[in-house]
């Protein structure tokens, strides 16, 4: 994800080394004239002075843009790279990580918004200390080496305590996973809890009021650790003035005038130390927000590999017979455990039939339509095109179905290659579908406003008609029609889509216009147990019913 390359590295060094050399020189000028010391070039000292601080400007201004840089493409880099991984991967996939992760994961992508601050402070705080540490050695070893141990130490303990709460800031991220769910429940679910008070109020205390209070103690443990860190940090710096005032002098390792150069040089690398060590909490929060994005792709990569079979171009034939052999498919419920097989399923569909999908709830409808469509790739057995075995997530597949699913999605703007306005076929079919006097005009926002549940079914039939796609789809489309607009669908819109040629395969309960199917499969327990051809043979819908 967010990787330092030896590239960038021996870049930070090159730039370093003489800003390094800069900052030095600034400091030697300042110590000299403080200590009362001559300057090597002290005819010089005030335009060299000078002219060491534009330099280590402008490299520090170079620097910093450089950093930023790289962070944001970094950020735009890996925010595309997620959302390439998604455009990708399969549904099922989807489902299993859930929409909460993904929220979250993108929250950690922006956490690198506040990466060039802390590195730019961290690259100079080094730098500072490098300096300070450097120009100890130069006064007396000894007293360097004590002062130099005492910093370590400080170091030291921080990096220990920094490693006793990484695990906690983990803990912290994967609640917020569950606390995007909950929140989700509550947004989506809005309605239903305003109509239970018992569930509202557990969701509100024993789930959103549980992981917040969890939330809430792991952060106090967190931020107690860093506060006695920082006082740690504080109080020792004192007691490392306390050493070179009192302890050094005493032992006639320094003298009177090296203890001021000790100080001023202390004073100089107090600042960039403190913010050294106080940048090790966003350090810590960009480990884990980067271990989690690493482990988030190769995830998502994996099932990329099972995916990523479209890189054929030549075309597909258009569907004249799609068949299914030994076709399974299973679900396992990961908490549950529990699971579901379709199949295997064994059946020829041709071109421009009209065929119902029935079936009790739960007998696996909607999931033999996500194996049609391409959405679940079948965990056995194979499926032919015109003959030939194909993959059904082969883009050049599903770009021959138009499918509306029982929760169909109408998107906020248009991402179809055509227009709507001054468009002859939107017009006719917003008369079609009687959308005519619901949708004004051939704006774009016109046709994304707020429709009731049957008018947004009735739309999205616009639009997938206006694909001009040979293969239609429809999950319980009729469900939410009045039964003015179910009769007009079965009885006209049905056969009118016939005789234009398009093969219809629609999942349905209405069993009053069972006999307007050339031919009707019917599920139970996953597997197709009934295959009848109504125009051929009259039957009882009712007996349909039956086992
Ligand atoms: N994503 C999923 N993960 C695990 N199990 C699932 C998933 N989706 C569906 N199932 C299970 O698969 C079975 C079939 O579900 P499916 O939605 O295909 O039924 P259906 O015939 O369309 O039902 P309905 O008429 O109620 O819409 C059910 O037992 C359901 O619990």
């Amino acid at each position: 994800m967010f990787k330092i390359t030896w590239r960038n590295l021996v870049f930070l060094c090159v730039v370093a080394i003489p800003n390094t050399c800069f900052t030095f020189g600034i400091l030697y000028i300042i110590n000299s004239i403080v200590a009362g010391r001559n300057v090597l070039f002290a005819a010089y000292q005030a335009p060299v002075f000078f002219l060491l601080v534009v330099l280590s400007f402008g490299l520090n201004v170079f620097l910093q843009r450089k950093i930023i840089a790289f962070t944001f493409h970094s950020i735009y880099r890996n925010e595309m790279k997620i959302f390439h991984c998604l455009q990708r991967t399969s549904l099922q996939q989807l489902e299993k990580i859930g929409p909460e992760r993904i929220y979250s994961i993108v929250e950690d992508v922006r956490l690198f918004v506040f990466f060039p601050n802390v590195i730019t402070t961290t690259i100079s705080s080094t730098l500072s200390l490098f300096i300070g540490i450097v120009y100890y050695f130069v006064l007396s070893a000894y007293s360097a080496l004590i002062v130099v141990a005492l910093i370590g130490l400080i170091g030291l303990i921080y990096k220990l305590a920094r490693k006793s709460i990484f695990s906690k800031v983990m803990l912290l991220r994967s609640l917020n996973d569950v606390y995007f769910k909950v929140v989700d429940d509550m947004i989506r679910g809005f309605k239903e809890l305003k109509m239970s008070s018992v569930k509202s109020d557990n969701l509100f205390n024993d789930f959103l009021g549980e992981n917040r209070a969890h939330v809430r103690d792991v952060e106090t443990t967190v931020g107690n650790r860093y506060s006695v860190m920082n006082l740690f940090n504080q109080y020792g710096l004192y007691l490392l003035i306390g050493v070179i005032l009192f302890v050094l002098p005493l032992f006639k390792l320094l003298e009177p005038t090296e203890v001021i150069s000790f100080v001023v040089i202390l004073l100089f690398i107090l600042g960039p130390l403190s913010n050294l060590l106080n940048t090790q909490n966003f350090f810590v929060k960009v480990r884990v927000a980067n271990k989690r994005i690493t482990a988030f792709m190769e995830e998502l990569e994996v099932i990329q590999l099972a995916a990523d079979n479209d890189g054929i171009k030549e075309p597909l034939e258009i569907m004249e017979t799609l068949r299914f052999e030994g076709v399974s498919y299973q679900h396992v419920d990961e908490q549950t455990e529990a699971s579901f097989v379709l199949g295997p399923l064994d059946f020829t569909i041709r071109k421009g039939e009209t065929i119902f999908v029935i079936g009790g709830n739960g007998s696996g409808k909607s999931t033999f339509i996500n194996c049609l469509t391409g959405l679940y790739q079948p965990s056995a057995g194979n499926i032919y095109l015109n003959g030939k075995k194909i993959c059904n997530n082969d883009a050049r597949y599903k770009d021959q179905i138009s499918a509306i699913f029982t929760d169909n999605h109408l998107f906020s703007r248009n991402y179809d290659s055509y227009s709507l306005s001054g468009n002859k076929a939107y017009e006719h079919l917003l008369k079609l579908m009687k959308l005519d006097k619901v949708v004004a005009d051939d704006d774009d926002a016109s046709a994304r406003r707020k429709f009731s549940k049957g008018q947004s079914k009735r739309m999205a039939m616009v639009f997938a008609l206006l694909d001009e796609k040979p293969f239609m789809v429809l999950d319980e489309w009729a469900a939410d029609q009045d039964p003015y607009f179910r009769r007009y669908f079965y009885e006209e819109m049905l056969p009118m889509l016939k005789a234009a040629g398009k093969t219809i395969i629609a999942v349905t309960h209405d069993d009053a216009y069972f006999k307007h199917a050339d031919r009707i499969l019917k599920f139970d327990y996953g597997t197709i147990v009934k295959d009848i051809r109504p125009r051929e043979k009259e039957i009882e819908a009712a007996s349909l019913w039956e086992l």
